[in-house]
C-alpha cells in the first residue's frame, strides 16, 4: 500500500496505560502495525489465497472473522474461481469496518463481500467452506474460545478448510521467553523503540490471553474437525490449517 501512515501510537511515554483496542487511531495505521509487528503476515495472506483456490466450493459463504481492514477477504475475492460464493466479513470495530469498506469498494472482484459490524461470539456461520480466523481468537476471552470453533466446524461442509492464525504461548518457559524475545528484536528492526515495544505489551496484557498450540489443537479436535496442522511458525505466530 502505498502513503501507508507510520504507527507512532506507544512512542511517547503514556502516564495512564489503558488496554489496546482497535480505535480510529489505530485503524488509521493498521496496515503499518500489523505489517512491522506479525512475522509472517504476508505469508500468511498469500497462502489464503492459494488455499481459497483448493478450497472454496460453489454456492458456498467463505467467512473473515474479525476483518480489520479486509486483507483476507480481499485475498478470498481475489482467488475465488467458484461461481455464486459469498464472503461474509465481520469486526466489533466501527472504525475497522468503516475503512474496510473503502478499501473493498476500491478494487474490483465478482465474489460480493458482506460487512457485518458484531461480535463473532453472534454470528451464524452456515454453509461455509472457508473460515478465516487471522489472529483474531487471541482476542476473545478465553473461555468463549471452544464456542466459536464448534459453530464453525458445525456450519462448515465437509471438507471445509478453518485458517487459525495465533500470537501462541510456548510449553516451556525459557523457550517462550526465547521466541518473545526473538519477535521483539523483529519489532526493533522493523522501526519500533524500546519504549514501544514495552508499553504495547503492557496494553495488550489484559486483552490478548495466548494459548499453546497444543490447547489449539486439543480444542479444533474437540469441535470436530477431523485433523489440523500447523503449516507456519515464526517465533511466537502461528497459523494453523484445520479441516472439517
Ligand atoms: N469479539 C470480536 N468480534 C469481532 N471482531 C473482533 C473481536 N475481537 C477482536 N476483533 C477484531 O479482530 C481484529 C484483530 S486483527 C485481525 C487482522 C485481520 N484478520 C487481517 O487479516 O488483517 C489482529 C491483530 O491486530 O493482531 C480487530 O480488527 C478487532 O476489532
Ligand atoms: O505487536 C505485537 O506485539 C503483537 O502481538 C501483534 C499485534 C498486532 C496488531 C495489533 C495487536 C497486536
Amino acid at each position: 500500500m502505498t502513503n501507508r501512515l507510520t504507527d507512532t501510537i506507544y512512542s511517547s511515554p503514556i502516564e495512564q496505560m489503558s488496554d489496546f483496542n482497535f480505535d480510529q487511531r489505530v485503524a488509521e495505521v493498521f496496515p503499518d502495525m500489523i505489517q512491522r509487528s506479525v512475522p509472517g503476515y504476508q505469508t500468511i495472506l498469500h497462502t489464503l489465497g492459494l488455499l481459497t483456490e483448493r478450497y472454496a466450493q460453489a454456492e458456498t459463504n467463505l467467512y473473515d472473522l474479525g476483518c480489520s481492514l479486509g486483507a483476507a477477504s480481499l485475498m478470498m475475492r481475489r482467488h475465488n474461481t467458484q461461481s455464486h460464493c459469498k464472503i461474509i466479513a465481520v469486526d466489533n470495530s466501527e472504525a475497522m469496518l468503516e475503512r474496510c469498506q473503502h478499501h473493498i469498494d476500491s478494487y474490483r472482484g465478482d465474489t460480493p463481500i458482506e460487512l457485518h459490524c458484531q461480535n463473532i461470539q453472534d454470528t451464524e456461520i452456515t454453509n461455509a467452506s472457508i473460515v478465516v480466523l487471522n489472529f483474531t481468537l487471541q482476542f476473545v476471552p478465553p473461555e468463549q474460545r471452544q464456542a466459536i470453533l464448534n459453530k464453525i466446524a458445525a456450519g462448515l461442509k465437509p471438507g471445509g478448510l478453518l485458517l487459525l492464525s495465533e500470537k501462541v504461548r510456548d510449553n516451556s518457559a525459557s523457550m517462550n521467553e526465547l521466541l518473545i524475545d526473538l519477535h521483539h528484536e523483529f519489532k526493533r528492526t522493523n522501526g519500533y523503540s524500546e519504549l514501544e515495544i514495552s508499553q504495547k505489551r503492557t496494553a495488550l496484557e489484559n486483552v490478548m490471553k495466548t494459548d499453546t498450540i497444543d490447547l489449539h489443537h486439543q480444542r479444533l479436535s474437540e469441535a470436530g474437525f477431523s485433523e489440523s496442522g500447523v503449516w507456519y511458525q515464526s517465533y511466537n505466530f502461528c497459523s494453523i490449517i484445520a479441516i472439517k
